[in-house]
């Protein structure tokens, strides 16, 4: 039996050969047929053309439940998800009832039986201002809100379940017969989804809609469909006078006027996760970060002696310090201790593009430099060289320099002159910077006041910030290459 779920291949043709109506696989499986060498007179060759269904491509397949339990940190911060508002209900075609009064006999009195029917009729049900009846109407369809939960770590869970429907409204309850116990549907109530503090909502490859960075923002994301309204069965000419009357009926195009509830929004979404924190810890693998953060807050991340023991960034809190008196240093802080980055981070190696883009609401960095490892400077440049190709604005955050390990002899020993270094390599970039910014007229700047303003970030740049968050473009990387 030939099975070509076994064929990996993408060639869309496969050459066969029949053999006692046996078809094998050309020309490699036809060289043996039970334990005999084939003669291959015996064979007549056909070609038969066969179109191989192309197997799914895993990396484009949306992740199945074992890879995003093994493998997390690609999918927990990055998800497509389809959200469906609900349904309008229906309304309702609701006939008059009868108003024949049985059992009168004389003519004049039936007439007044009619009458005051008819005026009971008419009482009964609720008006409008100007006099015209209000039907009951289809219940509106349920909305669709996102909201920021700070319950929430990750967006993981979307990937298992990417369709999030609301319910829709319910329907007027006819009997086909209007009555004034008539009640509109029942409204559908509001679906709402909740996801990490510090998502970004965005159309699929679209439009920004939210950037959810404080716990409780929301966003509607899909409208539920209106319900229908209720129509009365009346005769023809009293139906045209029924609805002029009627100034709030919906209708469609065609001017018809519309009993169904009409369809919720269907939309796809992107949900990006960047984490919330003041400050990001950075540094090359194995470089001490979740030490240092798990010294300083309460966190407890895993901590190995092997590169890339930190996979999702690891959030602590740093408790503000009244006795320290200024207020600078008694205010709290959340630190985010980010996976390791490496040469190439920036175009995507280990991940690195996807561990920057969490830096990305920092104020303040701290690079951990293993002081212990072979060319501290060197895998410190390397950092700061990467920070700088994924986005050059990182490097206008103020930030840090941990020297790490110094308890080690190696580290102590040259701890002084790799200080000075660490400090040069800063102060070269001070100057840098300060010349390209006086090129951009900012000469009145003192030296200390330009440092100032390019260690905290100006309100231009916040101005930007602010004005969109779309992942940032591809990498710079051909300036270098
Ligand atoms: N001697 C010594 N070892 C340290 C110090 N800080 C961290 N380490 C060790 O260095 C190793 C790596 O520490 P981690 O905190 O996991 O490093 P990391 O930078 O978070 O590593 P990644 O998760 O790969 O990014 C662990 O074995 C730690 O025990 C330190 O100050 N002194």
């Amino acid at each position: 039996m030939l099975s070509l779920s076994s064929l990996s291949s993408s060639s869309s043709y496969l050459s066969l050969q029949s053999h006692n109506n046996k078809l094998f696989f050309h020309p490699h499986i036809s060289q043996r047929f039970d334990g005999r060498k084939i003669n291959s007179e015996n064979f007549r060759y056909y070609t038969i053309k066969c179109r191989l269904t192309k197997t799914k491509d895993s990396s484009s397949a949306s992740p199945n439940a074992n890879s995003l339990t093994k493998e997390p940190h690609k999918y927990f911060d990055q998800v497509i998800i389809t959200v469906r508002a609900g349904d309008g209900g229906h309304g309702a075609v609701l006939g008059v009832p009868s108003q024949s009064v049985a059992g009168s006999n004389s003519k004049g009195k039936q007439n007044k039986e009619k009458e005051k029917a008819k005026a009971r009729w008419k009482s009964s049900y609720k008006r409008d201002f100007d006099g015209s009846l209000i039907l009951p109407v289809g219940g509106h369809g349920g909305d669709v809100v996102i909201y920021a939960d700070e319950g929430k770590d990750t967006l993981l869970e979307f990937h298992n379940t990417s369709k999030h429907s609301a319910k829709r409204g319910g329907n007027v309850d006819s009997m086909g017969v209007l009555s004034s116990l008539l009640r509109n549907g029942l409204v559908a109530p509001t679906l709402r989804v909740p996801v990490p503090v510090g998502t970004v909502v965005k159309h699929k490859r679209g439009k920004l809609l939210a950037d959810l960075a404080q716990p409780g923002q929301e966003v509607l994301v899909a409208r539920g469909g209106q319900g229908g309204i209720s129509l009365l069965e009346v005769p023809e000419h009293k139906r045209k006078r029924m609805m002029a009357l009627n100034t709030n009926v919906m209708r469609d195009d065609s001017d018809k006027v519309l009993v169904l509830g009409q369809p919720g929004e269907e939309i796809s979404l992107e949900l990006i996760l960047r984490v919330v924190a003041d400050v990001g810890l950075v540094g090359l693998p194995n470089a001490g970060k979740s030490t240092l953060l798990a010294a300083i807050t309460h966190a407890r991340p895993d901590i190995a002696d092997y590169p890339f023991t930190t996979l999702m960034p690891n959030l602590g809190r740093l408790d503000g310090d009244p006795t320290l008196g200024a207020e600078r240093y008694s205010s709290e802080a959340t630190l985010a201790d980010l996976p390791g980055l490496i040469e190439g981070a920036h175009l995507g190696k280990g991940l690195g593009r996807n561990f920057l883009r969490h830096l990305r609401r920092t104020r303040l960095l701290v690079h951990v430099v293993d002081a212990a490892a072979e060319n501290p400077v060197n895998d410190y440049r390397t950092v700061k060289e990467e920070l700088r190709m994924y986005n050059p604005e990182y490097l206008e955050r103020p930030f840090i320099v941990v020297l790490n390990k110094i308890d080690l002899p190696e580290a102590r020993d040259r701890l002084p002159s790799l200080t000075e270094e660490i400090f040069r390599i800063g102060s070269d970039e001070v100057t840098y910077e300060t010349e390209m910014r006086s090129e951009d007229a900012v000469q009145s700047l003192s030296t200390e006041g330009a440092k100032e303003d390019i260690l905290s970030p100006g309100t231009s740049n916040k101005d930007k910030k602010d004005k969109e968050i779309e992942d940032y473009p591809p990498p710079l990387c051909c300036c270098r290459c």
